[in-house]
């Protein structure tokens, strides 16, 4: 093409909208390059097949909105969208470069505006205006916001809930200031925001519990459950109380922390008997119906049970909240239990943080104010709260944050430096990484894969567990071959070296690229065979950890779970026949009976080795020791978010690997964005 050619093409361009067979085309292109989904382009193709004389910019921005959803966010902003279209929109996505012979958003984008975008939308027959009659339309504009019709529901259906709920008030024991007294005698913070917390939760059908790692979300729970519990087990009818959490992982760890909890407990031990111990995950609780989204329960088929306690809140997506309140009765409480600054779920929606937007201020009513201090005994003035009402601050009525770690406290590497990300500060961050006085966090400048200190952090050195530990553990403590299938000794075998790889993980924020997972996976498996420590550096072989990618009910495995390969004594399966040693994948049970299940390898499809894990799917986790390693090159997914959440997983260890300066500080300046409107339901004015 001429110069000239070229210069009269831009020119055009600059003018006019793009057009059908532009939008189809590029639509299609961006699919090819991997840049949107098959899925995104079905959407556009569905939308065509309805309405085949559809306006390019209305299918434009369809395919956009799916594509957002594939991003977490539930609905396309057009104003954001069209202020920094390739920002907005993640494209060209991780791990690839604009090429010249793919346009990217901006340039398709360059001569819409959002008014014009409204327009064309708002007189397309495909798209609905809320609140008017067009239940066959299967997109909606709210503002400047374009939904799919199934989120924009799922929208509505958990603000309506919430508000029904915020609305309910429960009966409370008599006593409860003494009651309180009693559970949250000798505590020694004031205000006390546990018992605070606890009171709260115990007069509404809805509440939330928010907070930072150790700042007793747990001991505060099981202390409302013996509250609420007692005078139902006096009556005579006890409260059908259950536990669940978001993934297999988070309800094995809260299954843990809650029974040490309970067994601690001084009250009657007919009210103890009543507080359960085992935790579900929400898609068990539910009812998941295979090859389908929908449960077993909803409102037409309540859940039976008069409480319900949710940990790891920050991990429910948008769509699982709707399902969860419908599924639930109306009369029943619903206990959200999370830390909100936490990576939200990889879903679209960042559902707890966006209920959670006052609750660092309290926003509390002169009206709650008053109840609070009246059943606490605790005055409340002084605490740095700002004010609020009931009508702007509806839910904040019901949201208390705990403040004070009883785990990290001043002393903590881990605790501070977890506080200066959450504040986006990247100077005060750098400043305690690089603290002596800390012994629970460092930093390491790690030069290339061949660089001798991160062969020893992966390995383990200075007194921190790495990955060589459960490999002796897998080849020292290895049961004699002669042992038989049925010897307990097996199983004991896989738990131990199931717990041993659990005090280690490799963390990073990216898939792709020498620094991303599987970059990662196949540079730690090449290092540890090179060592002697595995046998083989890919497949299956003996030592490799996987985790698991989708839930898969016939096997009992939860996306999330972690099972190490071993090789076991297997039972004969026909009389006469030999045992023999099979290579198997061992699996913690996750349901507090601390067994092992062995599965074959040939049955686990939807499995990735886990030497690297992303920092979303560690959410719900905890290792004695966590390695967070940053990539070379900055990218929007790098967020302080992301960071806060890496380093809230180590529980005695924090180390920081950073392959180029500045990434650490760019990371922890940049919050993350998820579009919804459900932060917007709930703000103030
Ligand atoms: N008021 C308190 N006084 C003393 N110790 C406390 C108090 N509350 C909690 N703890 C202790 O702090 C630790 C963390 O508490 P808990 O497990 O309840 O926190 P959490 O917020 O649920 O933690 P996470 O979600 O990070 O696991 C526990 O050892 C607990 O016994």
């Amino acid at each position: 093409m001429s110069n000239d050619m070229q210069l009269d093409l831009l020119a055009d361009l600059s003018v006019t909208e793009p057009d059908l067979d532009a939008v189809l085309h590029q639509v299609q292109q961006w699919v090819e390059v991997g840049w949107l989904r098959a899925l995104d382009r079905a959407l556009v193709q569905f939308l065509l097949d309805m309405q085949p004389h559809a306006e390019p910019l209305v299918l434009l921005a369809a395919a956009l909105t799916s594509h957002q959803l594939g991003h977490g966010h539930v609905c396309l902003d057009l104003a954001e969208t069209l202020h920094n279209p390739d920002a907005s929109l993640s494209l060209p996505p991780e791990g690839q470069q604009a090429g010249h012979d793919v346009r990217l958003p901006s340039e398709l984008l360059r001569t819409v505006t959002a008014a014009r975008w409204a327009e064309v939308l708002s007189a397309s027959s495909l798209v609905a205006r809320p609140g008017a009659d067009q239940q066959n339309r299967p997109l909606i504009l709210q503002d400047s916001r374009l939904y799919l019709r199934r989120y924009w529901n799922y929208e509505r259906q958990v603000s309506s809930a919430l508000r029904e709920r915020l609305a309910t008030r429960m009966s409370l024991p008599d006593n409860l200031p003494a009651q309180l007294d009693a559970l949250f005698a000798g505590s020694r913070q004031h205000p006390d925001w546990q018992k605070l917390a606890c009171a709260l939760a115990a007069r509404g059908a809805f509440s939330i519990i928010t907070g930072g790692p150790g700042t007793g979300k747990t001991t505060t729970v099981v202390r409302l459950l013996a509250l609420l519990q007692g005078p139902a087990v006096e009556a005579g009818q006890p409260l059908r109380i259950h536990l669940a959490a978001p993934t297999g992982k988070a309800a094995a760890r809260l299954t843990e922390s809650i029974g040490g909890q309970i067994g601690s407990l001084q009250i009657d031990p007919a009210v103890r008997d009543q507080i359960p111990r085992e935790v579900t995950t929400l898609h068990r609780l539910l009812g998941s119906l295979p090859d389908t989204r929908r449960f077993r329960h909803h409102a037409g088929n309540p859940l039976a049970l008069d409480v319900l306690v949710v940990d790891e809140a920050s991990m429910i997506d948008l769509e699982m909240m709707a399902c969860l309140l419908d599924a639930l009765p109306p009369r029943a409480r619903l206990i959200l239990l999370g830390d909100k600054d936490q990576l939200a779920s990889v879903e679209a929606g960042a559902v707890l943080g966006d209920l959670c937007r006052d609750a660092e201020a309290g926003r509390y009513s002169e009206e709650t104010r008053r109840w609070l201090e009246q059943a606490s005994g605790q005055s409340i003035a002084g605490s740095g709260l700002e004010p609020g009402d009931d009508r702007h601050h509806r839910l904040a009525q019901q949201t208390v944050m705990l403040r004070h770690s009883h785990r990290f406290g001043a002393d903590s590497g881990i605790g501070q430096l977890a506080r200066a990300v959450n504040r986006a500060d990247p100077a005060a961050a750098r400043q305690i990484l690089s603290d002596q006085r800390y012994g629970d966090i460092r930093q390491y400048s790690l030069s290339g894969e061949r660089d001798p200190a991160w062969a020893s952090l992966l390995l383990g050195s200075d007194g921190l567990p790495g990955y060589a530990s459960y490999l002796q553990q897998l080849q020292e403590q290895r049961p004699s071959p002669q042992q038989s299938a049925e010897d307990p000794v097996w199983e004991d075998w896989a738990r131990q070296v199931l717990q041993a790889f659990d005090r280690f993980q490799v963390l990073c924020a990216l898939r792709r690229g020498p620094w991303g997972v599987e970059g990662l996976n196949q540079h730690i498996a090449g290092l540890l065979h090179r060592r002697g420590l595995l046998p083989e550096p890919s497949g299956w072989y003996e030592g490799r950890p996987v985790l698991v990618t989708r839930n898969d009910y016939s096997l009992g495995l939860m996306n999330g779970d972690i099972g190490i390969a071993l090789r076991i004594r297997e039972p004969a399966l026909q009389p006469g026949e030999q045992e023999r040693l099979m290579l198997r994948v061992a699996f913690p049970r996750n349901d507090g009976s601390r067994g092992v299940r062995f599965v074959l390898p040939s049955r686990l499809t939807e499995v990735e080795t886990v030497f690297a894990m992303t920092v979303h799917k560690s959410q719900g986790s905890e290792f004695a020791h966590a390695l967070l390693v940053l990539p070379d090159s900055r990218s929007p997914l790098l967020t302080k978010e992301l960071v806060y959440t890496a380093i809230t997983r180590a529980s005695a260890h924090f180390s920081l690997g950073e392959t180029r300066s500045g990434i650490f500080e760019a990371a922890v300046s940049q919050p993350v964005r998820r579009i919804s409107g459900l932060a917007l339901d709930w703000a103030g004015p």
